[in-house]
């Protein structure tokens, strides 16, 4: 068996998005994705997908061309070669708000990435070349199946007039019955149970009044407001005194640890985070004041599957949850998401997905939610197959565009309707 990588395809793709509303602005019609493939000498091809923004693109090209001759069992060495690539001063921000919804943006968390989905391919390659699922090669599966919930958000029917677009058949839901009516629907395509609104969009007494009509349609079912660090600490202690009796957790309600840690304190509402702990650097501080109960791992800027397994034991150690969150993503990295959540004992609470809003893919097969669950899969590698014609019809998108889509730009949609649209400063209310 020869497990040395020979080739290394980057395809840069746009795809479909819907005019999903958060607090900086709306969704483009197109958003930016990366498809990684590796090939062994051998001829065994693996497959990752992370961000597909330029500043992900620029460390993906360097680090690509580093990766032939190694083995694709090599899963440690992938952090040693991002070692080696440099990142663009001008694209490090350590503000928590940059970019608005994901936490800082360091040099580390841009290579890792990149790095994972290099790393989820290898590991797709591996386990194909030795017979045995992704699962397998993280120590085995503790669950057959892994429950997602649903993400809801605050939408338009359609992208503004005159936009090109695909239309979507959700509806608009810009009210607490529009909310109710969505994730009816998520309910009855998918079987989800537990439900989290995307926040940060109305004033906080509508969104309340969108949760607590949610959790009038669906008595006792776990429920989630996430306003991405757009409330001042007093409006995040309102907002958790009045829905704490039926939050499953209150996610980044505002921006900072301590902020965050006086939140915990003050209200006894559990809080989750994807922005105030997206680095192994910003535990210490969080976890040791209190400042959150459940950590959102996404393997994409953790650094891949393994990386995602370790932030799991840290988190077991100091008795914090651990959950995935979720932007963006094709089956790829659903799958990949599926196998390391397989693998993590204390997996409390349904993890965070696009996926259902994503109605394209570059899959031979989309993966199936069913009653909110997605099957672990026994075959080897992710046990998923690219499609090659529509990978090419994305990419092909891709390279039309004039640039304007390549970057995610949530404000820049915004401002197709709203003209005198900015990102709003935070705290917003
Ligand atoms: O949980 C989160 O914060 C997210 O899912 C971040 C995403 O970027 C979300 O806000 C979105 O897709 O608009
Ligand atoms: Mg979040």
């Amino acid at each position: 068996m020869n497990l040395a990588i020979t080739d290394v395809r980057l395809t840069p793709i746009l795809v479909a998005d819907p005019p999903l509303l958060n607090t900086q602005g709306v969704h483009q019609p197109y958003t930016p994705r990366l498809v990684v493939e590796v090939v062994t000498a051998d001829g065994v091809t693996g497959v990752g997908e992370t961000y597909g923004d330029t500043k992900y693109l620029e460390l993906a090209r360097p680090f690509a061309e580093r990766l032939k001759g190694r083995p694709v069992s090599d899963l440690n060495g992938l952090f040693t070669l991002a070692d080696q690539v440099a990142v663009d001063a001008s694209r490090v921000e350590n503000a928590v708000d940059v970019g608005g919804l994901r936490g800082v943006q360091t040099a580390d968390k841009l290579r890792l990435s990149v790095v994972s989905a290099f790393e989820v391919a290898c590991l797709d390659a591996l386990g194909k070349a030795l017979g045995l699922p992704v699962h397998a090669l993280l120590g085995g599966k503790v669950r057959d199946a892994v429950e997602y919930s649903a993400y809801l958000f605050y939408k338009w029917a359609s992208h503004p007039d005159g936009v090109t677009c695909e239309k979507d058949d959700w509806g608009a839901a810009v009210d607490p019955a529009g909310v109710v009516e969505q994730a009816r629907r998520f309910t009855e395509r998918y079987g989800f149970t537990s439900f989290k609104l995307k926040g940060g969009v109305f004033p906080p007494d509508e969104e309340i009044a969108a949760v607590r009509a949610l959790a009038e349609a669906f008595p006792g079912h776990p429920l989630r407001l996430d306003p991405n660090g757009a409330w001042s600490l007093q409006t995040s202690l309102k907002v958790a005194r009045e829905l704490g009796d039926v939050l499953e957790y209150l996610e980044d309600p505002t921006l900072g640890t301590p902020a965050m840690a006086e939140v915990a304190e003050r209200t006894g509402v559990p809080l989750a985070t994807n922005m105030c702990v997206t680095t192994f650097a910003e535990i210490k501080e969080a976890f040791t004041a209190g400042a959150v109960q459940v950590v959102l791992s996404d393997h994409h800027y953790w650094g891949g599957l393994r990386n995602t397994q370790q932030l799991a034991a840290v988190c077991r150690t100091f008795g914090v949850g651990v959950s995935m969150h979720s932007n963006t993503h094709l089956g790829i990295s659903l799958a990949a998401m599926t196998h390391v959540a397989a693998t993590v004992p204390d997996l409390h609470h349904a993890c965070d997905s696009h996926y259902p809003w994503q109605s394209e893919d570059v899959l031979t097969e989309r993966l199936a939610f069913e009653g909110g669950r997605v099957t672990v899969s026994d075959a080897p590698g992710l046990g998923v197959e690219l499609d090659r014609e529509r990978l090419a019809v994305l990419h092909r998108r891709w390279l039309d565009d004039d640039g304007a889509l390549r970057d995610r730009d949530d404000a820049a949609a915004m401002r197709v309707a709203d003209p005198e649209w900015v990102t709003p400063s935070m705290p917003r209310w």
